[in-house]
């Protein structure tokens, strides 16, 4: 007998596969979460997490998203980007089961994440790559999706080559090596999602004489 105890959730997801043609790491895993339990998650992640509009200061101009965000970590990390510095909170009891599940899922280990909440495909996120100086250098992000499937795309910084998937509800997408130096990435907003989406990244902050 063959298959037999092939997860239900494997369908025809080649995890081994790189996304990127060169100069970087994207592995998309699929769906690691079956229905119900993204569900789940979906649901204790809109209710338990303390989602807060984002600020941020581009050109010089304070600007609020209408995305909302969140900062979770094991210690009260500290963590600039777009100019505004925020302070982890304390994981919650989903966060920290989430991360054991990945960690386990893609052999790496994580001490922060960033939340973000799309209320709609009205809102996504504009091409940027995560290599502020707080995040450890060429460090891994795993990338958990919750509700509406959502368009992710890649584009190379030099060549501008692009490269796109769709980040299904309950999966889980990694970035590593040298990805954030030589790739951008983007979730492009869309009139035809009207549901909204949790995206959680898990990170690895350095620590400063912590
Ligand atoms: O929502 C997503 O899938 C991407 C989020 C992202 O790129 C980020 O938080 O840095
Ligand atoms: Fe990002």
């Amino acid at each position: 007998m063959k298959n037999v105890n092939m997860n239900l959730f494997d369908h025809q997801v080649d995890k081994t596969k790189n996304w990127l043609p060169k100069d970087g790491t994207v592995y998309y895993y699929g769906k690691v979460f079956g229905t119900h339990e993204a569900n789940h998650y979906l649901n204790a992640l809109l209710t338990t997490i303390d989602w807060r509009h984002d600020e941020a200061i581009i050109f010089g101009k304070k600007i609020i998203t209408k995305r909302k965000v969140a900062w979770y970590g094991e210690k009260p990390f500290e963590y600039t980007y777009s100019k505004v510095t925020k302070k982890a909170l304390p994981w919650t009891d989903e966060l920290f089961q989430l991360k054991k599940v990945i960690e386990k899922e893609c052999g790496e280990t994580f001490n922060s994440c960033l939340l973000n909440l799309y209320h709609s495909g009205e809102e996504g996120m504009a091409w940027h790559s995560d290599g502020e100086k707080d995040l450890k250098k060429d460090g891994a992000i795993a990338s958990l999706s919750f509700g509406a499937e959502r368009k992710f795309a890649f584009k190379h910084k030099e060549t501008k080559e692009t490269v796109s998937l769709i980040l299904e509800h309950g999966s889980l997408l990694v970035m590593k090596d040298t990805t954030q130096t030589n790739w951008l990435h983007r979730l492009p907003p869309t009139t035809l999602v009207t549901t909204p989406r949790v995206n959680l990244t898990f990170r690895t902050i350095i620590q400063k004489g912590l």
